[in-house]
């Protein structure tokens, strides 16, 4: 333990008396303090006025490298060698008298170092002590001195390498001199600025020097670069750490990382929009001062490509991207219901509000969440989906909200949630009505206060997110049994939508179909066969439980397996048990009013399936449109349709 400097220097008076010499060290040893050019010179100084201090036959400094070898940096009269193993055992104690005595001079932050006096037997442990500290507290000033003069150098260099950036307006070549001249201002073999690509979750590292055609993409949760911009912290890696590294990349490249030192580029709004990245350090790791001199670069850097012309460009092509992707989006159907439900999606995209999806699993929810997104003017930020029912109570409230280092056991790091990740841009959330209370109440907390708290976090962050939520299930019946928060339910139903069964939409399920056969047919590389009118009846008669995802493997299936030009019914892969049978008639009726029952049973099946089109409904029950009408006007059913 070393004491305080006040504490260190009572004692070392009290010794004054029976130790003269500690005046001539101490005043020798500040002077090295003062005047010494380098470490070694410094060294060599205290080493010869330890000498006369101690009388030791010999005086070394060793010093820990970052392979954990010692090597010696300076020594007075002759030392002796010393072996791995003493080193070893001299580390784990701080002071070894002896014939030998070693004394270890650790410093925060630095590589170890290690004094050892050969032939000081005489000396008592306290008085060693003292000798370490002093040692230690000169060391420490030294270092600090150099560093400080070190840091002003290291500051002209930054600014005049700024100053050539900022003369240049092409985005490439600006990129390329960043590189450039970090790699040689900091001895490194390569270096890296990546941008990020968020609703690609990519980063788009340009440029990498190395690499053919100098772009790389990797993805955003991967490897060091992947947590720099996932929290916003810098990360340095040496050989000991380097399962950190993304391996991938290195295979890629046929290149080997050793150390690596990656800092975030953080925008007006402190908000990360890439990472800076240096790889190898051409001797040793990279260190403290190295980071903290990346990061100043990078404050910049990110300050010069901010405001570069090409960024915006850039952004311009990403939205561009994003209307492509919008236009990707099919929700394919002519029924009333879809084309309501098209025209709303259209008019709502545009704003902020929360919308409420419903509808029966596989009938589009997803679908439409993310015309909306890519409909609106969030497009060009990220879209970030969590199903809800897929994760345990414990780890939705950190995936959503993310967690700080330590905030329970296995939170290694700092994360942040999914609400952090989708900033700008929207939250998908699936199976809401599978959240526990807990994680609803602080939904209700970041919906209506737009911040959150991490889990164990003390700060709250702004959030700006759109969100859409979506169920299968019946809300309105959870919130009465409790299980479902009135007040969240009315936040998220500002808006809803309510996408109709398959098996309402009527003859949708054949241009579905259709549709699919077509997409299928192209994967199986076959000409698209035909629904001959037999198989159409079967699939309009089919009650479609599992809605469009199922009708999509159907036609999936029948692409592949099916080698015919026409699919027959018998062809389709269908489970009919479970079609919807037309109602029973009961048997006490007389035969008028048991067929009249029975063909308005039929009729209304095939207009539900038809979805309210009755030329369709009439097709299917093989009728003429003017005969199904003057049929539905005898048993009265117009009356009940108008
Ligand atoms: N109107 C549509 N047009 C084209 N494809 C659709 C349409 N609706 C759904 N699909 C397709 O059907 C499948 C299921 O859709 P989606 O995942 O959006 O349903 P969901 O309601 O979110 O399902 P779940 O509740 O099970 O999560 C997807 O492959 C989707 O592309």
């Amino acid at each position: 333990m070393n004491r305080s400097p006040h504490d260190l220097l009572a004692s070392l008076s009290e010794m004054l008396p029976s130790h003269p010499q500690l005046g001539t060290f101490l005043a020798a040893i500040w002077n090295e303090v003062e005047s010494a050019n380098n470490l070694a010179d410094f060294c060599r100084g205290t080493a010869q006025s330890l000498q006369a201090a101690t009388a030791a036959t010999a005086v070394q400094f060793q010093q820990q490298q970052p392979n954990g070898e010692w090597r010696k940096i300076a020594s007075n009269g002759n030392p002796r060698s010393v072996t791995a193993s003493q080193f070893e055992k001299w580390l784990h104690a701080e002071i070894v008298p002896g014939e030998t005595a070693s004394l270890l001079l650790t410093l925060p932050d630095e590589p170890n170092r290690m004094l050892i006096l050969d032939g000081a037997t005489r000396l008592s442990p306290g008085y060693l002590q003292a000798i370490r500290e002093v040692v230690i507290l000169a060391l420490a000033r030294f270092l600090q001195s150099v560093t400080q003069s070190q840091r002003a150098t290291h500051l002209k260099a930054i600014l005049s390498m700024v100053q050539r950036w900022q003369q240049t307006d092409d985005l490439p070549s600006l990129l390329n001199q960043m590189a450039e001249s970090s790699t040689e201002f900091f001895q490194a073999e390569r270096a890296s600025i990546f941008l990020w690509d968020k609703p690609k979750h990519q980063l788009v590292g340009r440029p990498a020097l190395g690499v053919e055609d100098g772009k790389l993409v990797v993805p955003d949760d991967k490897g060091v670069v992947g947590a720099v911009v996932q929290t916003g912290q810098s990360r340095r890696v040496d050989d000991m750490l380097g399962h950190e590294v993304n391996r991938d990349i290195d295979k890629q490249l046929e290149f080997h990382t050793h150390s690596l030192l990656c800092v975030p580029l953080l925008d007006r709004k402190a908000k990360v929009f890439g990472a800076f990245e240096l790889i190898n350090k051409r001797s040793g790791n990279f260190t403290t001062q190295d980071q903290q001199g990346l990061e100043e670069i990078a404050v910049h850097a990110a300050a010069v490509l901010e405001s570069s012309q090409q960024i915006a460009e850039l952004l311009e092509s990403r939205d561009r991207i994003a209307a492509a992707q919008a236009a990707e989006i099919q929700l394919i159907g002519e029924s009333p219901p879809m084309l309501k439900l098209r025209k709303n999606i259209e008019r709502i995209a545009a704003t902020k509000l929360p919308v409420l999806v419903l509808g029966e699993n596989g009938t589009g929810k997803e679908v439409v969440s993310r015309m909306i997104h890519y409909h609106g003017n969030r497009r060009g930020q990220p879209l970030v989906s969590v199903n809800c029912a897929a994760l345990p109570d414990t780890l939705l409230e950190s995936e959503l909200f993310g967690h700080e280092k330590g905030a329970f056991t296995g939170a290694h790091e700092t994360k942040p949630g999914k609400f952090e990740l989708a900033s700008g841009g929207t939250l998908f959330l699936d199976e809401i009505g599978d959240m526990s209370l807990p994680g609803q109440a602080k939904l209700l907390r970041v919906l209506e206060n737009q911040v959150l708290t991490r889990l164990g976090g003390q700060i709250d962050i702004e959030v700006d997110v759109r969100v859409i939520a979506a169920t299968n299930q019946d809300l309105p019946q959870l919130v009465k049994e409790n299980r479902f928060r009135q007040d969240l339910f009315y936040r998220l139903d500002v808006v809803s939508l309510y996408l109709p069964p398959l098996r309402d939409r009527g003859n949708d399920i054949l241009i579905l179909a259709e549709r699919f056969l077509v997409e299928f047919a192209r994967k199986a590389r076959r000409e698209t066969p035909t629904l001959s009118s037999d198989a159409q009846s079967r699939l309009l008669g089919h009650a479609w439980p599992g809605n469009i995802r199922e009708l999509r493997n159907t036609m999936e299936r029948t692409a592949f397996l099916c080698d015919r030009d026409i699919v027959t019914a018998e062809m389709l892969p269908i489970d009919t048990n479970r079609s919807p049978q037309v109602q029973q008639v009961p048997t006490q009726l007389d035969l008028t009013e048991a067929t009249n029952r029975f063909q308005a049973d039929f009729i209304s099946y095939h207009l539900e399936r038809s979805g309210g089109n009755m030329s369709q409904a009439a097709k299917n029950m093989g009728l003429h449109r003017s005969n199904l009408h003057r049929k539905m006007k005898q048993l009265g059913l117009l009356e009940e349709r108008e």
